[in-house]
């Protein structure tokens, strides 16, 4: 549905958006991540047409966006980080002239305002001026212009922002709802968001794709924790000839109580088979006549995830995953 080839952005000397290639179907729901200034925002404004690349490509249904731009924004749907909407204006005018903006006409206006309305629940406050909203209404305005006209991608920049809980709840609901007709790009710092929506996560580095992988993928390292009384120089000599075992961390002792219960993180290849060596790897503590007290496999969260990235020290593991 959409695909983004060696996107490029130049802001005077600076490039802040490098060589970026995604494609992303319908249906998915995508996390677009990265530190302040990492380049989403610039990334957002290319996908909605509302900034050029200085190079590569955007399509949307195979269509490039800059061969029939004013056509192609009617399918968008964006949310941008500081909506201009014009303070003056009521809820109503203003959604009647971002839904004319799109380009509906009469009576698929009607049917589209009710509907956005409705899913934001904004009908309380229609007409009120749009400067006198709290900011959680004001995001609510913003949302409702995005989702006006079904929009084939929806492009939200921190939606949830201002939220209170229950509408945090609604809009999730919302946004997960529009994803089964559309395909969604959701850039946000809150990863309690990705994790509760997004299925995959591209992750921005100083302008660069650093990541595009499942967040399933992404949660499940290719590491085991083991806990065990053997000393690392002993689980080194046991274990480092097993075919699929790169090297062995020690994680050293996690309970002072239990001095004895010996942590390590043992990191694998890309294919080895997790089930099969935590079962070998057991055995061989075992028949060595040493205590087995757990061997697990580790999980990354989407936090440490991202700080490694960020870091630079995600594993080769991770990166091949993506
Ligand atoms: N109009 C501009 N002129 C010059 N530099 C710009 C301009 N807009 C953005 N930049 C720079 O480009 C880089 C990427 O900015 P961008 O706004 O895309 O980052 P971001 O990932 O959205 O950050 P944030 O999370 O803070 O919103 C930053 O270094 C920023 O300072």
């Amino acid at each position: 549905m959409l695909e983004v080839n060696q996107l490029t952005r130049w802001y005077g000397k600076f490039k802040a958006v490098d060589s970026v290639n995604f494609s992303i179907g319908k249906g998915e729901i995508v996390g677009l991540l990265g530190h302040n200034g990492a380049g989403k925002t610039t990334i957002m404004k290319m996908l909605s047409g509302f900034l050029e690349p200085n190079a590569g490509s955007i399509k949307i249904n195979q269509i490039d966006i800059t061969s029939n731009l004013k056509q192609i924004q009617q399918q968008i749907g964006y949310l941008p980080e500081n909506l201009p909407v014009y303070p003056e204006m009521s809820v109503a005018d203003y959604l009647d002239y971002a839904a004319q903006l799109k380009g509906l006409n009469r009576q698929q206006k009607q049917q589209e305002l009710k509907r956005a309305i409705k899913a934001t629940e904004l009908a309380p406050k229609l007409l009120d001026p749009i400067a006198t909203l709290s900011r959680g209404y004001k995001q609510r305005v913003g949302v409702a212009q995005a989702i006006l006209g079904r929009p084939s991608l929806l492009i939200l920049d921190e939606p949830t922002n201002g939220l209170d809980p229950t509408q945090t709840e609604h809009m999730r609901e919302l946004i997960r709802e529009i994803a089964k007709e559309a395909t969604v790009i959701l850039s946000t710092h809150i990863m309690q968001e990705v994790d509760a929506l997004c299925d995959r996560a591209i992750i921005i580095r100083q302008g660069q794709l650093a990541v595009d992988a499942k967040l399933d993928e992404l949660r499940q390292s290719r590491s085991l924790n083991l806990a065990t009384s053997l000393s690392l120089e002993k689980i080194q000599a046991l274990l480092t000839p097993i075919q699929g075992i790169i090297n062995i961390e020690s994680a050293g002792v996690k309970d002072p109580q239990q001095t004895e219960v010996l942590h390590y993180v043992i990191h694998l290849t890309t294919t080895a088979n997790l089930t099969k060596l935590s079962s070998t790897i057991a055995k061989q503590v075992i028949s060595a006549g040493a205590d087995l007290y757990t061997i697990s496999q580790q999980h990354i969260d989407l936090e440490t995830l991202f700080r490694q990235v960020n870091q630079g020290t995600l594993s080769k593991e991770v990166k091949h995953a993506a």
